[in-house]
This record gives C-alpha cells, structure tokens and sequence, in this order.
C-alpha cells in the first residue's frame, strides 16, 4: 500500500482531538495516529509527548522534527521517525502542510470547522484558557488555505454523529 499522510487541521477547540480520540481504538490497527512533541502539559482528550521548551529546542537543533511551529506560546514539532509506512494522521498548523507534502506525495487535509457560536462554547466548556485567550483565538482570522488535496469538514454536531461522518470520509482516503 502507497503511503498516506492525512493531515487535520482546523482553529482550536473545535474538536480535533475529540475527533481522532473518538476512532482511536477502531483504527489503531489500520491507521498511525502520530503523536506530537508539545511544549505544554496535554489534557486530558490528547495523547501527546510533553516535553519542557529547553529539550524542544535541543530536538528542533538537531533536525529531529519533519515539521514544528509554534502556537499560542507553545512549541509543537511532528518527529520524522514517528511517521509510519501505511497511513498515517496527523494534526497539524494549518501553516506546515506543504512540510508534508514536499516530503510525501499522497497528502491529504481535511479542514475542520464549526460555527463561530459552536467554537465558543466549546473553548469556554472546556475551560483551558483564560476569557481573554479564547476571545483572542476568536478573534483570529485565517488565510485562505493553500493544500494539494483539500477536504472541509463540518464538526458542528454530536460526537457520535461527527464521528460517523468522520469514518466515512476516512474509508475514502483510505480505500482511495
Ligand atoms: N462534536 C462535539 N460536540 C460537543 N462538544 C465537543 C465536540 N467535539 C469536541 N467537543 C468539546 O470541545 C472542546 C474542544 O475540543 P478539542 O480539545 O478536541 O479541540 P481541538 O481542536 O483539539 O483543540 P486544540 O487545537 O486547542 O487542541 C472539548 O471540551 C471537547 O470535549
């Protein structure tokens, strides 16, 4: 099988890691969900890497990240080794894709998105930033996005039914 890279991108709080958590054990088998290097402690929907700013950038020194960038005051990177033959999901800044796809030629990005209403709620629901940061991720606007294979996503409704739609689109890719 050709290797895939699906690539998740989409504002925060709108649901992406509830997404992926949500097919985890269904797909662990078939799919890679690859985890990243944050420079902050993970809650409790992600399954990541935490390690502290200095060792970040020892790693990012020595070339070890196929992609890292940096959001709301903390360091992400994405291992080169951690990418697996087969298919593999990541998510990403929205800023990295072309990382990806100048190193991979079967990339996908699926682009999630809710209402601005919805996204609101969630940040405040899930209470991890301060009134004023999420007013501040609110308030972000965003550039057009430039992909090779570009899939909008709505993540508008429930867990269950986003995860359903979720699967389908999924079975695409890799069935593709
Ligand atoms: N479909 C959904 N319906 C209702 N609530 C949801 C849904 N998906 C996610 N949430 C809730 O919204 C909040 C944000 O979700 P999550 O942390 O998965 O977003 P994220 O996009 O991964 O954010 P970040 O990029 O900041 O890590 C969480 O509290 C989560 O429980």
């Amino acid at each position: 099988m050709d290797d895939k890279i699906i690539l998740i991108i989409g504002p925060s709080g709108v649901g992406k890691d509830t997404l992926l958590k949500s097919i985890k054990k269904e797909y662990k088998d078939r799919v890679n969900f690859v985890r990243r290097y944050i420079s902050r402690i993970p809650d409790k929907n992600e399954d990541n890497f935490f390690i502290e700013e200095s060792a970040f950038s020892i790693l990012q020194t020595n070339n070890f990240f196929i992609s890292s960038w940096q959001a709301h005051e903390n360091s992400y990177g994405i291992s080169k080794t951690s990418i697996k033959k087969g298919v593999n999901i990541i998510s990403i800044s929205r800023s990295k894709i072309k990382d990806f796809e100048e190193n991979y030629e079967k990339v996908f990005t699926v682009n999630i998105s809710v209402k601005r209403e919805v996204l609101k709620s969630r940040l405040e629901k899930r209470g991890r930033e301060t009134k004023v940061e999420i007013e501040k991720r609110l308030n972000r606007s965003y550039d057009k996005i430039e992909a090779r294979n570009l899939i909008e996503f709505d993540n508008s409704f429930s867990e269950e039914e986003s995860k359903k739609e979720f699967i389908k689109l999924l079975e695409k890719i890799i069935n593709n």
